[in-house]
């Protein structure tokens, strides 16, 4: 799943995954266009075919009307003159056939051609069996067995009467882009051209026979009448097709392209939004994601750790680990602030409990919102740690700029310290910093930027981190000092006098899990001691 979430979140990621949606879409509405060119073209296949097939049909109704004719009207006895007087009156009539064959059975007695012949003459099998109103059919008969020697014909046979057809083919003239065959088949397979381009219906059995393999290069139907006995069959080559549409063509690859690359970019565009890391940490803050670490802060002289600060990260849903100078300001924006801190003081206090070894005492500090310093408020969310307070001493860290937004913050301050909470001034020496304020809040401690104890050595800041010192200790508060990254500073921290406090930073340890910190503690149980093995 993460992994998932990892396609959309990184702007590398979203390019592809709209591009690979472009080209699906594309795809699909090709595709979609193709079988709707397809369906166009069976249409017009089919009516093209169907003009063709109506003669064939018609005389299907005129055999139909001449069997009923002759078992009405032709009573006389079978083979006598007025039998075949009879069957001349039906032969005459309007829109009837007129060659007929007495046949019970299949056995030819006698005809109404008067052709020469020695009856009884078998028909033989026929090519096409007689089935439900269809009469029996032979196709391109020699019709000798009617007395019509070197003729062939078709030959309908309806018990006891057959009609005996002329050769029937037909004329068809198809649109440039299709071809067409008239055929008539047998139930046997057997087929016979009628008309129009021979071996269309060829390829069309072939076809039928490859349906699962094999790319055609044409779209090819049939229709048929009569039981499937007459049909029609069309082809229209791709190519002709596509050269025929060109027009239609294009305009559908354009459409399908713009569509898709419209679509996809709207999705980006959604993509983004939904997966901007703003939206996603504020649709994902929850206990769950927060992950807190600790970092620890360690007595200067003694080496002991004297506890840690405790600082938020939040687990994205990519499961990637966020810090928290991207997310603080928008806990800020959406209001959560005061929520935000209730779930690092309950994580934390939940992680401590369980990894920390019991009787271990230790300050855990806390960064709030400035905001938040609100009595009230940080004694009801620190409040879990009362039952081990023995254990836990805990600071809230504030930033003075801040601070001082808050009328009643020396109020608030007094407050917390009656509640056993401890404040300290945040990041003391950068923004606003003014011995004005520090001697106004009365706050427990300072922690000096880690600017100060980060710079250079001989540098300027480095050089103002003694008199930074100075001035919060004339302010009688705890100093802390930040951002110790070297076994130098802290060696440098470590001769100034008076003595300095605490301190904190990267040489001491980076933020440690809970059970890391735990580790960490046992290690160094009986101090830090780290400057002595580095010397
Ligand atoms: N309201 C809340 N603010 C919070 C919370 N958790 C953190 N924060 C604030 O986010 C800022 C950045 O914090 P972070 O990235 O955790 O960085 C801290 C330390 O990792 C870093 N540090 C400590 N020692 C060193 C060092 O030797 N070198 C170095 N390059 N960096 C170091 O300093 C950050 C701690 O700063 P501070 O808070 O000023 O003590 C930061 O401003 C946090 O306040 C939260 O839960 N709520």
């Amino acid at each position: 799943m993460a992994k998932l979430v990892r396609l959309f979140i990184s702007a590398r990621q979203q390019r592809l995954v709209s591009l690979v949606l472009g080209l699906l879409l594309f795809g699909l509405f090709v595709a979609a266009a193709a079988l709707f060119a397809r369906h166009e073209v069976v249409r017009l296949l089919v009516g093209e075919s169907l003009p063709v097939l109506r003669p064939f049909a018609d005389r299907a109704d005129i055999a139909a009307g001449t069997f009923a004719a002759l078992k009405s009207d032709v009573t006389a006895p079978p083979c006598t003159p007025e039998f075949d007087r009879q069957l001349r009156r039906v032969a005459y009539q309007p829109n009837r056939f007129n060659e007929f064959v007495y046949a019970p059975n299949g056995i030819v007695e006698c005809t109404s051609s008067m052709g020469r012949f020695d009856p009884p003459v078998a028909l033989g099998q026929p090519d096409m069996p007689a089935q439900g109103r269809e009469p029996a059919m032979w196709v391109d008969r020699g019709l000798t067995f009617a007395g019509l020697n070197g003729l062939v014909g078709t030959v309908l046979h309806l018990h006891p009467y057959a009609i005996v057809l002329p050769l029937e083919t037909v004329r068809i003239d198809p649109p440039g882009w299709m071809a067409m065959e008239v055929v008539f088949v047998a139930p046997s397979g057997r087929w016979w051209h009628r008309g129009g381009t021979p071996g269309v219906y060829q390829r069309y059995v072939a076809s039928l026979r490859q349906q699962d393999g094999g790319l055609d290069t044409a779209l090819r139907n049939s229709v048929c009448l009569l039981s499937g006995r007459v049909c029609v069959v069309t082809e229209a080559p791709l190519a002709a097709l596509l050269s025929h549409g060109k027009i239609y063509v294009i305009a559908s690859l354009v459409a399908a392209l713009a569509l898709a690359a419209w679509l996809a970019r709207m999705a980006r565009v959604m993509i983004v939004r939904r997966f901007a890391f703003e939206s996603r940490f504020r649709r994902h803050l929850e206990a769950g994601s927060i992950v807190c670490v600790y970092q620890p802060i360690m007595h200067l002289h003694s080496g002991e750790i004297a506890g840690c600060e405790v600082l938020a990260r939040w687990r994205d849903v990519d499961d990637s680990i966020v810090y928290p100078d991207r997310f603080i300001p928008l806990v800020e924006q959406a209001g959560l602030t005061r929520s935000f801190t209730r779930m690092v003081a309950e994580r934390a206090h939940a992680e401590l409990i369980e990894a920390l070894p019991e009787g271990r005492k230790l300050m855990l500090t806390f960064n709030i919102f400035p905001r938040d310093l609100d009595a009230a408020f940080l004694c009801n969310v620190f409040g879990i740690f009362a039952s081990a307070s023995s254990r836990f001493e805990i600071g809230v860290e504030i930033v003075e700029s801040n601070v001082i937004e808050v009328a009643d913050a020396p109020l608030q301050i007094e407050a917390l310290r009656a509640a056993g909470i401890r404040t300290y001034i945040d990041d003391f020496g950068t923004g606003y910093s003014n011995i004005q304020n520090l001697v106004a809040l009365t706050v427990d401690g300072v922690k000096l930027d880690r600017s100060f104890a980060m710079a250079a050595t001989g540098s300027v800041m480095a050089r103002m981190l003694g008199h930074a010192i100075d001035m919060v200790r004339a302010s009688e508060r705890t100093i802390v000092v930040e951002g110790v990254e070297t076994a130098e500073r802290l060696r440098q921290l470590r001769a100034v006098i008076p003595p300095i406090d605490l301190v904190q930073g990267y040489f001491i340890s980076r933020p440690l899990s809970a059970e890391d910190f735990a580790a960490f503690l046992v290690r160094h149980a009986e101090g830090f001691h780290e400057l002595e093995l580095v010397a």
